[in-house]
């Protein structure tokens, strides 16, 4: 399902052409390729040590691949190889696990500050941050968004897990990103947690904002994201439409045992397939 038809003429919002990159000496991510048009709302599935953070990582300029010796970089955001972390990361909000552990630390960062620092890519506010009435109205708009307009005045660090990573998405999605790439969003969040928050999800990709999510769940994949790639020790296993790809003999090379899958409505779960 995409999000709008107004993309046909659009560069890919992501383009990574035979990247590898090496992490303790050894390709972690080899010769990896993927693309992603704007619009069109993919998961990233793998196990464990599969590479799905280091892709993230790569992705948000935190990881370099090797130089492919053509003078090219292997990765284009939105048609372009260079950008400035500030300027990309206005284009594409990030939130991963590490982001929140930076958030939730001792410092206090109160919540409203932290979503409108999101205009500034700062960590929270400082006293050269000219704050105007139109970006606080923003922030109060993304937080409503995301149903958490009452943690406003609380401490990031006195938030519950799914709290603060409500609090984290609506501070990247405050400034309007073309797409939001989440990292594991739901770890840490029980089952009503988890429904809620996926429902949020929804909502978003439904109003426009392209979502690339990586997860190691199935049952996380919401029925709006209709592209999924499956990865497997740093490599592309499988890559297409979610149906052709959420396959037990596909998840089963990805995990390794026999996996079972089963299709409910426009939802898919998998489990270990009974010895
Ligand atoms: N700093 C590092 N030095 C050496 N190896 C690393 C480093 N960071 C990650 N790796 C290795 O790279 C591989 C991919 O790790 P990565 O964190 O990208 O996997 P992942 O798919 O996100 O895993 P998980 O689902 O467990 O979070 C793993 O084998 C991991 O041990």
């Amino acid at each position: 399902m995409h999000a709008d038809t107004n993309h046909a003429s659009a560069p890919p919002l992501l383009e990574i052409d035979a990247a590898t990159v090496l992490r303790g000496g050894q390709p972690v991510l080899d010769r990896f390729s993927l693309r992603v048009d704007a619009g069109r709302h993919t998961a990233i599935l793998g196990g464990n040590g599969s590479g799905k953070s280091t892709l993230v990582q790569l992705i948000a300029r935190q990881l370099y691949p090797l130089a492919p010796g053509n003078g090219r970089s292997p990765v284009r955001v939105f048609g372009r190889e260079h950008w400035n972390v500030t300027e990309l990361r206005g284009l594409l909000g990030i939130v991963s696990p590490a982001v929140q552990r930076d958030y939730t630390s001792e410092m206090p960062l109160e919540v409203f500050d932290v979503v409108v620092s999101g205009f500034f890519a700062a960590r929270g506010l400082g006293l050269d941050h000219q704050v105007s009435e139109s970006m606080r109205e923003r922030a109060r708009g993304a937080l409503e968004q995301l149903g958490a307009s009452q943690l406003i005045g609380r401490e990031m660090a006195s938030l519950s897990t799914g709290e603060a990573r409500r609090v984290l998405i609506a501070r990247a999605l405050v400034h309007r990103p073309r797409a939001l790439l989440l990292d594991e969003p739901c770890a840490g969040l029980d089952l009503a947690s988890r429904r809620r928050f996926l429902e949020s999800l929804r909502a978003l990709a439904r109003s426009g904002t392209t979502l690339l999510l990586v997860t190691h769940h199935v049952e996380e994949i919401i029925p709006e994201i209709d592209q999924v790639l499956l990865l497997g020790q740093g490599r592309v296993l499988r890559q297409g439409d979610k149906a052709a790809v959420l396959t037990g003999d596909a998840l089963g090379e990805a995990f390794g045992m026999p996996v079972h899958v089963a299709q409910h409505g426009d939802w898919y779960d998998a489990a270990a397939a009974p010895p």
